[in-house]
């Protein structure tokens, strides 16, 4: 079968986009490992399908697969290229959209300047959302990598997060320590690891070692954790510019009950057909 897509990034995390709302399209782990190959394949951290709704209030259904194949709950760089595709490929032509993912449902709010905003929802703080087992101090987890203590703000913003806040950000201790707690038998289904600088209470620094990924150029989740995780220990005011590898994004979140409000940009790089 010949697939059409569509690639994109948001801040250089990048995507395979399929329509499967024009055409009825299915994936098996072993389709998506070697299509997420940047040898043998395409190549992106994550592919999307954007689906018909099952539930009638919704507009579309959003499915995401990490490029070693596992189908994870959400993913925030790719909720703003969702709603980017489907306006360019006229699929709708509201300008905000209301979708369904594996965690529940997420609205976006198209912007001007090609910026997206997503209302991620409430993130929890609670050890059975993650899942994980350990027990708090002072509010932050002790874990091991390897010889060496971390502590670490578990949470969940619909998909897991350990983060962990360091004095600077190093090229070694992302991947290897990242790997590490990613496979931790404390996190049974693994977990996406962030290592974040704290510049001011409304900037910082941030690096994450994805789930099923290893280190990505941004993570949109992953920077709604570090923001989440900062305010709840008190280090970060309720605004806050997280800069990536790939560039910046806005995170805003007003406290407990609320939902995140995620902002950033979307870009199409190419379209394409490949043998599925
Ligand atoms: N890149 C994403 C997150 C994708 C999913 C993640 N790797 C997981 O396994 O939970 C983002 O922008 O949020």
């Amino acid at each position: 079968m010949l697939l059409k897509f569509t690639k994109m990034h948001g801040l250089g995390n990048d995507f395979v986009v399929v329509d499967a709302v024009s055409r009825k399209v299915f994936f098996n782990k072993q389709q998506i490992e070697r299509l997420s190959d940047r040898n043998w394949g395409i190549g992106f951290d994550q592919l999307l399908v954007v689906e018909p709704p099952t539930d009638p209030d919704m507009d579309f259904r959003y499915r995401i697969y990490n490029s070693d194949g596992s189908e994870v709950e959400h993913c925030g760089n790719g909720a703003r290229c969702f709603a980017k595709f489907v306006l360019d490929r006229e699929l709708t032509n509201k300008r905000i959209i209301n979708v369904e993912t594996k965690r529940g449902s997420i609205q976006l709010r198209v912007l001007d300047a090609g910026l997206v905003t997503v209302d991620m929802g409430s993130p929890s703080f609670e050890p059975q959302d993650l899942p994980f087992t350990a027990d708090p101090c002072n509010g932050l987890y002790s874990i091991m990598a390897g010889d060496t203590e971390y502590f670490m703000t578990p949470v969940s913003v619909g998909n897991p997060h350990a983060v962990i806040k360091v004095d600077q950000l190093l090229d070694e201790e992302v991947t290897r320590v990242g790997a590490l707690i990613e496979c931790h038998e404390r996190f049974p289904r693994k977990v996406n690891v962030g290592f974040m600088q704290v510049i001011s209470p409304d900037e910082i620094n941030l690096r994450v070692y994805e789930r099923g990924v290893g280190e990505t150029q941004a993570c949109g989740t992953g920077a709604c954790a570090a923001v989440v995780a900062g305010i709840k220990q008190g280090w970060l005011s309720p605004k806050v510019t997280a800069h990536l590898r790939g560039g910046d994004l806005h995170i805003e979140w007003q406290g407990e009950g609320t939902p995140i409000l995620m902002t950033g940009p979307a870009e199409k790089v190419f379209e394409g057909q490949i043998y599925l």
